[in-house]
């Protein structure tokens, strides 16, 4: 069997069913499930029009498999031609209504599951570690509502990111499988765009879910030597252990600085990477583009460079993502046919008149407001401080502050830092962030969404970044991209998932002159320019 690589690149999060997938409590689930249909079935007379055969295997599959347990009992009975007073939730065990059937189905899968305890795929298990490794974030989707305890009793109720469960799916009033909502939900939750996470489903009503809510991936898994089953109701591919299915291994990376090798040196490595491929290339800019200048203001990014991006741009899609504010490194950069973040991400704008902006981080922008206000007042007499405000960001620079000031500018910071705010550190800079799960690695992979909305056209892309926050962005490159980090020493011998470095900017202009030299000998991507489809989504 070919194997399946999941990409962090492309594959932004994996949802797993848990029956039959992680916990091998299908088989629990369909023993309690004949058990209460056999019962009733045999117990009832059958009535004009009821068929009272024993529950088989093919309606566990088509009925009941991952299905909400309501949903199941009613299905099921329609099958039969029998109708069944739908009752109320609470109804006990003995009450001849479907939701006490319902209740004595969860009484038997109690006991069924005491006796048999709970066995885990190890199969599964590993691929959510190896996936946790990659850092593609992991949800468990399940109908139902003791997910949560089966978990916890195999011992992996800390495996996955996010839980959407029976109990969840009715608080919020979300409909069971085979209707998507569940699936939505949990990547919702990881803050995920469907059409880049993957679905891995044992059941058909999983299977149908995944396609119809325009998941990027649905992996079927058929432990049961039925594979068809699963392709037929549409399945990209169908394993019977998800030891078929890996995470790419990220090359390199993360390791330390001083490690990386060269990528001028290395020229013969990188240009068979980007080439013949779709290339999208992004970039930071203060300390990668530009040189490192005393203050913000100063920083200028070099003519040549300018000169090379604007090449690139015309070849391919070009993006330029920056912890400035949008605008601010907009007019530094100066070019038009670029995609530019500003804000480390957390504002987006493209070519075409794009445009995003973060929706929770904007509830953050008072307490940024208030903690500019305070720190101008704490800070007013520390010579060489430089606030820097940016939309959704503000940076305190010390670059300027003499060496025995720096921790008192520090400790200000931290002072007025709320727990809305997140606080990070970069060259010389203490920067304030809303507290929210974005930052360039996140963008740069919105930003891949927009310019490849189907997911087909699998750009190689190339990252080049000189501090931490960059780093997030060359994780998401680390597996099938090109990673250069531009060499700094503010802070040390630290570690990067780049695969090669250059010394300084000025390297890296000499470096994009190759590759733009290399489109312009390989024909490249004529007229590609901002985007790899000419029907993008906006
Ligand atoms: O993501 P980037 O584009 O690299 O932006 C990161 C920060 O860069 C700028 O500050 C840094 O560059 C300044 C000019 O060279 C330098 O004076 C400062 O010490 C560096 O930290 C920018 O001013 C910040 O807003 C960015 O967040």
């Amino acid at each position: 069997m070919a194997a399946t690589v999941l990409d962090p690149a492309r594959h932004h999060a994996v949802l797993f069913d848990m029956d039959g997938v992680i916990t091998d409590t299908a088989s629990v689930h369909a023993a309690a499930w004949a058990r209460l249909f056999d019962e009733y079935l045999a117990h009832l007379p059958p009535r004009a029009g009821e068929d009272h055969r024993p529950f088989s295997r093919e309606d566990y599959t088509r009925h009941v498999d991952g299905k909400p347990r309501m949903a199941g009992v009613v299905d099921f009975l329609a099958s039969r031609g029998i109708t069944l007073p739908l009752g109320r939730p609470g109804d006990q065990h003995g009450q001849a209504t479907a939701h006490g059937l319902a209740a004595l189905k969860d009484h038997y899968f109690g006991q069924e599951l005491d006796s048999a305890g709970v066995r885990v795929f190890d199969d599964a298990v590993a691929l959510v570690r190896a996936l946790r490794q990659a850092h593609v974030p992991t949800a468990v989707v399940s109908a139902s509502r003791n997910c949560a305890q089966v978990l916890r009793r195999a011992g992996i109720g800390d495996l996955f990111d996010a839980r959407v469960d029976g109990v969840l799916a009715e608080a919020r009033g979300l409909a069971g499988k085979p209707d998507p909502a569940t699936f939505l939900e949990a990547a919702r939750l990881l803050d995920v765009d469907p059409a880049f996470a993957v679905v891995v489903e044992d059941s058909e009503a999983g299977v149908r879910a995944a396609r119809t809510g325009g998941f990027a991936l649905a992996i079927g898994v058929d432990r049961t030597g039925e594979p068809q089953r699963l392709r037929q109701v549409g399945a990209d591919v169908v394993v019977d252990t998800l030891r078929a299915v890996s995470a790419a291994e990220p090359r390199g990376g993360p390791r330390p600085l001083s490690t990386v090798p060269g990528a001028g040196v290395h020229w013969d490595e990188i240009a068979p990477r980007l080439l013949p491929g779709r290339p999208v290339l992004a970039f930071d800019f203060d300390g990668t583009l530009a040189p490192i200048a005393e203050t913000p203001a100063e920083a200028i990014l070099p003519a040549s460079t300018r000169e090379v991006l604007a090449a690139l741009s015309r070849r391919c899609p070009v993006a330029v993502l920056s912890g400035r504010d949008l605008d601010d490194v907009r007019r530094h950069v100066g070019l038009d046919r670029l995609w530019y973040a500003g804000s480390h991400g957390f504002e987006i704008a493209g070519p075409g008149g794009e445009h995003f902006a973060h929706a929770s981080a904007r509830t953050a922008l008072p307490a940024l407001d208030e903690a500019e206000a305070r720190l101008a007042s704490r800070l007013s007499d520390v010579a060489g401080v430089v606030l820097e405000r940016k939309r959704f960001a503000l940076a305190v620079h010390y670059r300027q502050v003499p060496d025995f000031a720096v921790a008192h500018v520090l400790d200000e910071v931290r002072a007025v830092t709320p727990s809305s705010i997140t606080l990070t550190h970069g060259r010389l800079v203490a920067e304030l962030l809303p507290a929210v799960a974005w930052d360039k690695g996140r963008a740069l992979r919105w930003l891949l969404e927009r310019l490849d909305p189907t997911g087909m056209a699998r750009p190689v892309v190339l990252y080049a970044g000189d501090d931490l926050t960059d780093e997030d962005a060359l994780r998401v490159v680390a597996a099938t991209g090109v990673g250069i980090v531009v060499r700094s020493t503010e802070h040390g011998d630290r570690d990067t998932w780049a695969h090669y470095a250059v010394d300084d900017p000025g390297s890296l202009g000499v470096l994009l002159t190759r590759v733009a030299s290399l489109m312009h000998t390989t024909g490249g991507d004529h007229d590609r320019g901002t985007r790899l489809h000419d029907r993008g989504r906006h």
